[in-house]
């Protein structure tokens, strides 16, 4: 699904904020995206979005090596991934229930199916009574729910999210991962970044967690009994690993 090889990122001529990043994820498989802030979480996530090219090494995604794929293609590949950023990328003059819809009117889906899927996503995620509010009009947490609904709504390949948890009360961000847990079940490959240790605990995934610019593969808990080898990644080790839904 996924594969990175020695990539490394940079801004301009700062030095590198991921270095020797090699990993491979397999097609359904869920894990967390761990490390202090500032650590290069959002910029991992962007590079697998195609939103950032790596300033070295190989990316593969969906079996394309994204060095050589165009512009014109990214827009297909794209349309793919569900991705929740920390800006949420709301547009402003449409509706809650318009802009989770935006992805299923792309594909063409019949507009009485749209209704029902946008409704019913929007009453899980605790918006029912909000689905004609304008973004302008609702909480940091209330737009974050919905670019979470318009993520997951047209039942992506890979799901990336940035901190979905980070501005919703306990209860509801339990509701999310249930959502994303979902999606998992049904084969979409999840990635989501979070320093929500409860959840983490709670749902028992492996970890790609990010150090100085290095990344390492923990595996879930789980995992860890059934495999008393499976030992805590080091940070700076950099060979290729991977991870596999049991
Ligand atoms: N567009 C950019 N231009 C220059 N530097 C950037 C840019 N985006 C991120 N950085 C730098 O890259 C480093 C990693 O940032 P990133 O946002 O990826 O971290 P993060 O782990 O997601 O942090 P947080 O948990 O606080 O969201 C930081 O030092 C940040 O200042």
């Amino acid at each position: 699904m996924i594969r990175f090889e020695n990539v490394g990122l940079r801004y301009g001529t700062e030095a590198e904020v991921l270095r020797d990043i090699s990993f491979t994820l397999l097609p359904g498989s869920f894990h967390f995206l761990t490390g202090a802030s500032g650590a290069g979480k959002s910029s991992l996530l962007k590079l697998m979005y195609l939103a950032h090219r790596p300033s070295r090494g190989l990316v593969t995604l969906f079996g394309r090596d994204m060095a050589v794929v165009t512009r014109r293609e990214l827009p297909e590949l794209r349309r793919q991934i569900g991705v929740v950023f920390q800006d949420f990328a709301l547009l402003d003059h449409l509706s809650a229930l318009d802009n989770v819809a935006l992805p299923l009117r792309m594909a063409g889906t019949p507009e009485a199916d749209v209704v029902a899927h946008c409704t019913e996503i929007l009453r899980w995620v605790g918006l029912g009574n909000h689905l004609h509010a304008k973004p302008s009009t609702l909480s940091g947490g209330q737009k974050q729910r919905v670019a979470i609904a318009r993520s997951v709504i047209n039942r992506p390949r890979l799901l990336l999210a940035d901190e979905p948890t980070g501005n919703v009360d306990d209860g509801i961000g339990m509701r999310l991962l249930y959502l994303f847990e979902e999606l998992y079940k049904l084969g979409t490959t999840v990635v989501i970044a979070t320093h929500n240790e409860a959840l983490i605990r709670r749902f028992d995934h492996p970890r790609l967690h990010l150090d100085n610019g290095r990344l390492m593969v923990l595996p879930a808990r789980g995992s860890r009994v059934h495999d008393g080898r499976a030992s805590e990644g080091r940070a700076g080790d950099t060979r290729p690993q991977e991870s596999r839904r049991e």
